[in-house]
């Protein structure tokens, strides 16, 4: 269980946040699960096992880039090359996405903030084509996004933990680039968190239980779950029930 602290985030910078960015995969969709299954079932060939110490480093990341960890940190590459991974799991992974379901708290937190004018974005490091079958289910919900930038659009050079993303995703806001300081990440993956931190801004990391929790500190705060965001401690609307929608 996640602790539900706040990190160092300064008490000012909290109250002056005036735009959100949301990640997506394991923060709004339940689909980093489809991605273990996949890399358990590709690994249990070189009898080898899928941990979560492997998942910590690949989750996140654009997917050439988690490929290249994955053969390379299991140690199989001389076997399998990054590009021939993506085309062993692509079969599976098509069949699984769009069965794609929201996380817990996601739907309420994205119309809460919508309704009351916060301007939202989605920044994920998924491709285009992918992201298409993830969201295929919850397409109004996504509608509300203000844009959403992905891992394959060319002002992102780099997948997280390299910043391009996220400073993407800023000037790409009504009258951008708005300044850091004032934009709050939601993520899941150790990557994403400090892609957030390197472009300056505030990060709410939201981690699977079963992620060590030594990758929760560079986060400002750290939730089990959607549900447990309190606005308010970053200075934005409170939830009212009548406002809001539940999942
Ligand atoms: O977590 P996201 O949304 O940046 O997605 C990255 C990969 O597609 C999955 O880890
Ligand atoms: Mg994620």
């Amino acid at each position: 269980m996640a602790n539900q602290g706040m990190n160092d985030a300064s008490p000012a910078r909290k109250g002056s946040i005036t735009h959100v960015i949301f990640d997506m995969d394991g923060l709004l969709l339940d689909t980093e699960k489809f991605y273990t299954e996949v890399q358990e079932i590709i690994l249990a060939r070189y009898n080898k096992t899928f941990d979560w110490s492997l998942k910590a480093k690949m989750m996140g990341k654009k997917a050439i880039e988690a490929a290249r960890v994955f053969v390379e940190e299991t140690g199989i590459s001389d076997s399998l090359s990054a590009e021939d991974f993506l085309v062993e799991r692509e079969d599976m992974l098509q069949k699984m996405f769009p069965t794609s379901d929201l996380m817990p708290g996601a739907s309420r937190l994205i119309h809460h903030l919508h309704e009351n004018g916060i301007p939202i974005c989605v920044a994920t490091g998924t491709h285009k084509r992918h992201f298409d079958l993830k969201t295929q289910r919850h397409s109004k919900l996504f509608s509300l996004m203000h844009h959403i930038v992905r891992g394959d659009d060319p002002e992102v050079k780099q997948g997280k933990p390299s910043p391009d993303i996220f400073l993407a995703a800023a000037n790409r806001f009504e009258g951008g680039p708005v300044d850091p300081q004032r934009i709050l990440v939601f993520e899941d993956a150790p990557s994403g968190v400090l892609a957030a931190k390197n472009a300056g801004m505030s990060v709410v990391m939201v981690p699977d239980a079963r992620l060590d929790s030594s990758y929760y500190q560079v986060a400002d705060q750290v939730l089990s779950s959607l549900f447990e965001f309190r606005p308010a401690d970053w200075g934005l609307p409170r939830f009212e029930n009548a406002s809001t929608k539940l999942d």
